[in-house]
């Protein structure tokens, strides 16, 4: 099965509640209507009730019993929420007046419904930037236990005639990490690699990426991946992992075999680790607007429950495909917490 069908079943298996932060926004209510009728999720918008009401008529659709729209200004739930973030956010200074005033803010608003567990998942960023949704997550939802790094990914999907390999494929941090040291770049690849097999049951085979392949270029930024490569892999030794090597040295095989001819990978890598944000973020739009690859992130991982970002030239195809994947994620979240 692709891995696209296999994550939007597995979500209409699942039926999760995801919060839209954006619900005004006409994709996110798009999204909705095709979620509800593909069965994919439950979905909570949040925003104002008047303008999301009128985002359905203007599609000729009502909201369906799965449809909840949360308005802050008028939310029943706005003085449990706003005590929730006085108590995460006391210790910076926070009073509860300006807790209050957070929690009426959308992202916020939605955050902490997945944080007190009126929700399952959030999805936003389709406005917004990813600086105000990340932010927002990191501090209302906060890293998973024993997590250090939150960091970001796209769940590439190579599907065009055209692709020679068809597929999933991981780019990280195309999102969030500016510039990771060896250590944090480390931590993005090892998170990644358990993400990729979250996502798509498969196992991951991971590249660190550079712009040298095994000494052929020498400069400080490719010492930083030969040594993140060592920490991931001391790290965990039965991971499939090797680095520094070009794109290409990880993707063709036939380049593999000319210029990394002892790597594990053979050329055959599915989780990329980019050695920043700059190369991450690029590369992954690239691939998305010229290679016609179907790019689902920024995906947010170490985080203690699923809250997403989107790019603000998203579709609503893109929305709906970000619901199922906070789905598969809150899946997981729940299978590890009865582990
Ligand atoms: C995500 C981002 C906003 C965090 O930036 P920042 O300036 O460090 O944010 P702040 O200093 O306000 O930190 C907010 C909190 O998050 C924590 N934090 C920041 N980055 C973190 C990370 N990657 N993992 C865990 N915690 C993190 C900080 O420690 C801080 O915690 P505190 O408020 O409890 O002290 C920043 O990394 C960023 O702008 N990234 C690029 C996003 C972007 O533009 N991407 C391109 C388009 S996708
Ligand atoms: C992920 C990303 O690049 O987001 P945006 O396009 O909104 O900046």
């Amino acid at each position: 099965m692709k891995p696209l069908e296999m994550i939007l079943r597995n979500a209409a298996r699942s039926q999760k509640k995801i919060v839209l932060s954006e619900g005004h926004d006409p994709r996110a209510v798009q999204a909705t209507i095709a979620a509800r009728k593909q069965g994919i999720a439950r979905i909570a918008l949040v925003g104002p009730e008047a303008e999301i009401r009128a985002r359905f008529e203007e599609l000729g659709a009502v909201p369906d019993e799965g449809v909840e729209i949360h308005d802050p200004a008028t939310s029943p739930l706005i003085d449990e929420l706003a005590e929730v973030f006085f108590q995460r956010r006391r210790h910076k200074g926070v009073t509860p007046e300006q807790a209050m005033e957070a929690a009426r803010s959308p992202h916020v608003f939605a955050a902490l419904l997945v944080r007190t567990g009126h929700a399952d998942g959030t999805v936003g960023g389709a406005v917004a930037t990813t600086a105000e949704i990340v932010r927002t997550a990191i501090q209302v939802i906060g890293p998973a236990p024993g997590a250090k790094l939150v960091s970001s990914f796209f769940l590439m999907l190579f599907c065009q005639t055209h692709h020679i390999k068809k597929g999933a494929h991981v780019f990280a941090d195309s999102g969030l990490v500016v510039d990771p040291n060896a250590e944090e770049m480390a931590q993005i690849a090892l998170t990644s690699a358990q993400s990729y097999t979250e996502l798509t049951s498969d196992i991951p085979r991971v590249a660190m990426l550079s712009f040298s392949t095994r000494g052929s270029a020498s400069h400080n930024s490719v010492s930083k991946v030969v040594t993140a490569t060592g920490i991931a892999k001391a790290a965990n030794p039965a991971l499939l992992i090797d680095g520094e090597l070009q794109f290409d040295a990880a993707f063709v095989p036939d380049v593999a075999a000319s210029k990394a001819g002892d790597s594990a990978l053979g050329g055959n890598a599915n989780v990329f680790i980019f050695p920043n944000l700059e190369s991450g973020n690029i590369a992954y739009k690239i691939a998305q607007r010229v290679g016609g690859a179907v790019a689902i992130g920024p995906i947010l991982q170490g985080l203690a429950k699923p809250a997403n970002d989107l790019s603000r030239g998203c579709t609503s195809e893109d929305l709906l495909h970000m619901i199922a994947v906070t789905a598969a994620q809150a899946e997981h979240v729940l299978i590890s917490a009865e582990a």
